[in-house]
C-alpha cells in the first residue's frame, strides 16, 4: 500500500528497474542475427530515452517483419535487461489480442479495459514496458484509447506516464520490407546498406491504410506518437544456421556441423529463382533440430 502510495504522488518511484544498457546492447548484438536496423534502433533508442532522466513523452517501438525474423526475441531482451526480475517482472505487461480482446463486438468494452489496465499500472510503476503482440489481430481502433498516455504535454495522468516503453509487434508491413531487402539483394549489396529512411515512411503508410494492422487509420500514426517503425529484416540461409548452431549449443551439441548443414538445407527459401530468404525464418529451427538430430 505504501508503494502504491509513493509511487501515486511521487514522480520518482522506479519500482523493480535496474536496466543495464551495456547488457542489453551486448545481448542485441550477440544474439539476434542479420538484424542491423532493429540492434541498432533498439539500442540507440532505449539508451536515449533512459538517459534522459524527465522524457516528455514515452519510448514507442512499432517492430515489423516476417514470421522468426526476431520481433518477440528483441522484445524479450528489452524486458530481460531492464527489470531486476526480467521478463517475469510485474511491470512487463504483455497483450495478446486473440487472448485479451478476441471478440470484435466488445472493442468498446475493451477500451475501457485497455485503458483503465494502462492507467492503473503507470500510478504503480512510471517504467512500465507494455508489449502488444500480432497487432494484426488487434481490434481497429483499439489501440487509439493510449492516445493520451503517449503524446506530450497533457498533464491528466501527472508526469509518470512519460517514462513508460510500449512495444507494438506485427507482421504488417513485411511485404515492404522483403521487398526492399531482395531489391538490395539483387543489386549486389551488402544486406547492412539499407537505411532506416528507406522504410520507415513506407511501414507506416502500410499499418495506417492496413484494415488489420491494428493501426488502421489510426491516431498514433496521424498524430506521429511511434518514436520508429522498426523493420525486421527477412533471414538467410547463414543467419538459419547461426540460429541452428546456437540451439545445438544450448544443447550441448555444438560440434554437430551437420545437423546445421541439413536443418539450413531443408528450409524453404524465396523467390524460387535465387531462394534468399527463409519463409519461416528461425521460428521452424528447433522442429528441424529434433528431426536431424
Ligand atoms: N534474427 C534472429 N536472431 C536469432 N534468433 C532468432 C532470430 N529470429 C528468430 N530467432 C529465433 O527464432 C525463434 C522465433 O523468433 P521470434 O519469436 O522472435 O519471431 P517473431 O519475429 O516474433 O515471429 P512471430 O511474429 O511469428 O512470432 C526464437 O527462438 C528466436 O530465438
Amino acid at each position: 500500500v505504501f508503494q502504491k502510495l509513493y509511487c501515486t504522488i511521487s514522480d520518482s518511484c522506479e519500482c523493480d528497474f535496474s536496466p543495464n544498457i551495456r547488457d542489453l546492447e551486448w545481448d542485441l548484438y550477440k544474439n539476434v542475427y542479420g538484424q542491423h536496423l532493429a540492434q541498432d534502433i533498439v539500442s540507440e533508442e532505449v539508451a536515449r530515452f533512459l538517459q534522459n532522466k524527465s522524457p516528455d513523452r514515452p519510448l514507442v517501438l512499432s517492430f515489423h517483419g516476417s514470421s522468426g525474423t526476431g520481433k518477440t526475441l528483441v522484445s524479450s531482451m528489452l524486458g530481460n535487461h531492464l527489470y531486476g526480475s526480467a521478463m517475469s517482472s510485474p511491470y512487463v505487461h504483455q497483450f495478446v489480442p486473440t487472448l485479451h480482446f478476441p471478440l470484435p463486438h466488445r472493442v468498446n468494452k475493451y477500451k475501457e479495459e485497455l485503458k483503465g489496465w494502462v492507467q492503473g499500472n503507470l500510478t504503480e510503476c512510471a517504467r512500465s514496458v507494455f508489449i502488444f503482440d500480432e497487432m494484426e489481430k488487434m481490434p481497429p481502433g483499439l489501440v487509439d484509447v493510449l492516445e493520451p498516455f503517449l503524446g506530450p504535454s497533457h498533464v491528466v495522468f501527472g508526469t509518470n506516464y512519460r517514462k513508460a516503453i510500449y512495444v507494438f509487434i506485427s507482421s504488417t508491413g513485411e511485404e515492404v520490407i522483403n521487398k526492399v531487402a531482395l531489391e538490395n539483394r539483387q543489386a549486389g549489396r551488402d544486406r547492412e546498406e539499407i537505411k532506416l529512411s528507406e522504410l520507415q515512411e513506407a511501414i507506416a503508410q502500410t499499418a495506417y491504410n492496413n484494415s488489420t494492422s491494428g493501426f488502421f487509420q489510426s491516431r498514433l500514426i496521424q498524430q506521429k506518437l511511434i518514436t520508429c517503425f522498426v523493420p525486421f529484416l527477412p533471414l538467410s540461409r547463414r543467419h538459419i544456421e547461426r540460429c541452428v548452431r546456437s540451439q545445438l549449443c544450448q544443447q550441448g551439441s555444438c560440434g554437430r556441423s551437420d545437423v546445421v548443414e541439413a536443418v539450413g538445407g531443408n528450409m524453404i527459401y524465396t523467390p524460387v529463382p535465387g531462394q534468399y530468404f527463409s519463409t519461416t525464418g528461425c521460428k521452424a529451427v528447433p522442429a528441424k533440430i529434433n528431426f536431424f538430430l
